[in-house]
């Protein structure tokens, strides 16, 4: 089994519990009683090259990265260092994350939300929305083109943004043709987990100019950001280099000010 079936295998599991403890019909009910998603669009399209920071523990890469025991209060230093969105790992079994982190999160701030995890089910697309995700990653990598379709109509249904995520040509083929308006292309090899930050300037020139394109991991500085802006991308999304660092607030703000510098090339829409 490849590392990304695994992690599915496990997802699959877990969400077959939480759907015995609340079912789909309820859930949905629930969900459509929270206050309406804010707009990430809007967010993105801001003319700076925006920081989406990531509240993450734990990696199947890196393992243990940071011990993260206040979300809300990492989540808050996040926004107040400018992050545009704010990305909250729910996976629990590889990454340490949890639907309850995101409560947490959604609590303390204002900014939108990501829910990042590994979604193959409508239910988790509701799921996200009930406990107040803007916004939900869709892995291509993770998805037979149908289900792909189908998720993201409903996400945007309910009025949420999808960051549909890449990695190679033939996925961003799959990603346009269900008309992704927000592209992630993950630096990071699903296979062998290794960085390859080449992964961005090869994929992103081949997109249309009016996706948003979203430059994933291995960011570990300003100078990580300036280059992946410079082959086109409007937003970069950050985990490691956040936390697990010894002051995640003042390295967000050394990234969302070189972001906002003029000297930072900007896409051209
Ligand atoms: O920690 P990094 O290298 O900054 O990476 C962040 C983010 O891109 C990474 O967490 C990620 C990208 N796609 C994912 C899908 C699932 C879980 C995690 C991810």
């Amino acid at each position: 089994m490849s590392v990304l079936e695994d992690i599915v295998a496990g997802v699959r599991a877990d969400l077959t519990e939480r759907e015995a403890e609340l079912p789909f019909d309820e859930l949905k009910r629930r969900a459509a009683e929270v206050a309406p998603p804010r707009d990430v669009m809007a967010a993105l399209h801001d003319p700076a090259i925006g920081v989406i920071a990531e509240v993450k523990r734990r990696s199947p890469s890196k393992g243990d990265l940071a011990q993260i025991t206040d979300p809300a209060a990492l989540a808050k230093d996040y926004e107040e260092a400018g992050a545009k969105v704010i990305s909250v790992l729910t996976e629990q079994r590889r990454f340490g994350g949890s639907l309850a982190d995101l409560d947490a999160v959604r609590a303390a701030v204002d900014v939108p939300l990501l829910r990042k995890d590994f979604i193959v089910s409508p239910y988790q697309v509701h799921e996200a929305r009930l406990h107040g995700a803007d916004m939900v990653l869709l892995i291509v990598a993770a998805l037979e083109q149908n289900a792909l379709a189908a998720l993201l109509d409903r996400v945007e249904s309910l009025g949420m943004t999808a960051l549909v995520e890449v990695h190679n040509a033939e996925e961003a083929d799959r990603a346009l043709e269900v008309g992704a308006s927000v592209i992630g292309i993950n630096a990071r090899n699903l296979h062998t987990l290794e960085v390859d930050r080449d992964v961005f300037s090869r994929l992103a020139p081949g997109l249309p100019m009016e996706v948003i394109k979203i430059a994933e991991s291995g960011v570990r500085g300003p100078g990580d950001l300036m280059a992946y802006a410079g082959h086109g991308a409007d937003a970069v999304l950050v985990g490691e280099g956040l936390v697990a660092s010894e002051d995640p607030k003042g390295a967000l703000v050394k990234l969302v000010t070189a972001g906002s510098h003029p000297a930072c090339p900007r896409p051209s829409r």
